[in-house]
């Protein structure tokens, strides 16, 4: 696959004026020609190709948001190169501001005492986007995004939920290859930040837009982005399929068996015993390979076996244990 983001060894430090504590502190930091270095981005390479959905993650302060702005051209890297379109994209800031999108989710793009359409016309002439074009696309996102009872509202008495929609339609108006997310579903109650994700994923399933999102919301990865890049400290620690993330911290799926009365004791090589309540007894399946079927066929018939429940680590636990354990797994 051909890469349209091409990282290599990108590295942003900012300098920032030595701050003292007290009075006199203040006063001597106010005179002091002192700067402490804030290593942001330090290294980082990766390739992304078109048509993927990539979810760049991190614990607050770990370089995600200043990575999505060097991306959008925003920053300039202090090291490495960073190509996106095969453009830098600082450099050629307009050109590629022309076939990229971007959502700050804390920060609205949109006029806010203006109605919704009319911030969309101005993007429309600021993009200059041919007019036949903007109303198929315009036409077509209203509809996807159930955006028509509020297009003729300001934007200031719009919720937030139907606001981040507006947010993105405008990303998507001029037909962006690349469109970059930071954060997009933050503060959105539970169907809005559904809708939302739904709309993302068919954004990149069926016009191959290529998505690159932050998020603390690790459900907006798991639903829309099949691989994950992850930073701490601005480093690159992670770059790869949530699949195999989860088997590559060995995560274990969890397995309740449920009798029609005690059974006693059951000791089984394929799963191990966590916890025994009589009638229901919880095991672990620790080796990835180990199926469900193999369980049962170990445990065999006679027991009175009445249900079966398992359950796979949800994404928030494979992701706890990664930055517990910190292991680098980034692809050759
Ligand atoms: N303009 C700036 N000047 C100085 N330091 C900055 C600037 N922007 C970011 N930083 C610092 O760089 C580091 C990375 O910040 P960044 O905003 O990229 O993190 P983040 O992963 O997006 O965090 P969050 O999840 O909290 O939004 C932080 O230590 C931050 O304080």
């Amino acid at each position: 696959m051909q890469s349209i983001i091409k990282a290599e060894g990108v590295t942003k430090r900012f300098r920032q004026p030595k701050r003292y504590s007290g009075l006199a502190g203040s006063i001597k930091g106010l005179l002091s020609r002192e700067f402490t270095e804030v290593r942001a981005v330090e290294d980082i390479s990766f390739a992304i190709g078109a048509g993927e959905a990539v979810g760049y993650l991190g614990p607050n302060g770990a370089g995600k948001s200043t990575m999505i702005k060097m991306m959008t051209g925003i920053l300039v890297p202090t090291n490495g190169s960073l190509a996106v379109l095969g453009r830098t994209p600082h450099a050629e800031r307009m050109t590629n501001a022309r076939e990229i999108g971007v959502v700050f989710g804390q920060r609205s793009q949109l006029w806010w005492d203006l109605p919704v359409r009319d911030s969309f016309d101005l993007h429309r002439r600021i993009y200059d986007i041919p007019e036949r074009r903007y109303r198929d696309n315009l036409e077509h996102l209203c509809a996807m995004l159930g955006m028509d009872a509020y297009l003729d509202r300001p934007v200031r008495q719009l919720s937030l939920g139907q606001r981040m929609r507006a947010e993105i339609a405008m990303a998507l108006l001029h037909d962006p290859k690349i469109l970059f997310l930071d954060e997009p579903t933050i503060g959105l109650d539970v169907v809005a930040k559904d809708a939302v994700r739904k709309f993302l994923s068919e954004v990149n399933r069926e016009r191959g837009v290529t998505i690159i999102l932050t998020t603390h919301d690790l459900q907006d990865i798991e639903e829309i982005c099949p691989r994950l890049i992850m930073v701490d400290d601005g480093k690159l620690l992670f770059d790869g399929e949530l699949k195999r993330l989860r088997s590559a911290l060995g995560a274990r799926r969890r397995l309740t068996l449920d009798f029609a009365t005690d059974p006693g004791p059951i000791t089984l090589s394929t799963a191990r015993l966590v916890s025994d309540d009589g009638a229901s007894k919880h095991f672990l399946i620790e080796n990835e390979e180990t199926s469900l079927v193999d369980v049962l066929t170990e445990l065999g018939n006679g027991h009175g076996l009445k249900d079966v429940a398992l359950d796979e680590p949800d994404i928030e636990e494979v992701i706890r244990t990664f930055y517990q354990q910190r292991p680098v797994l980034v692809p050759q």
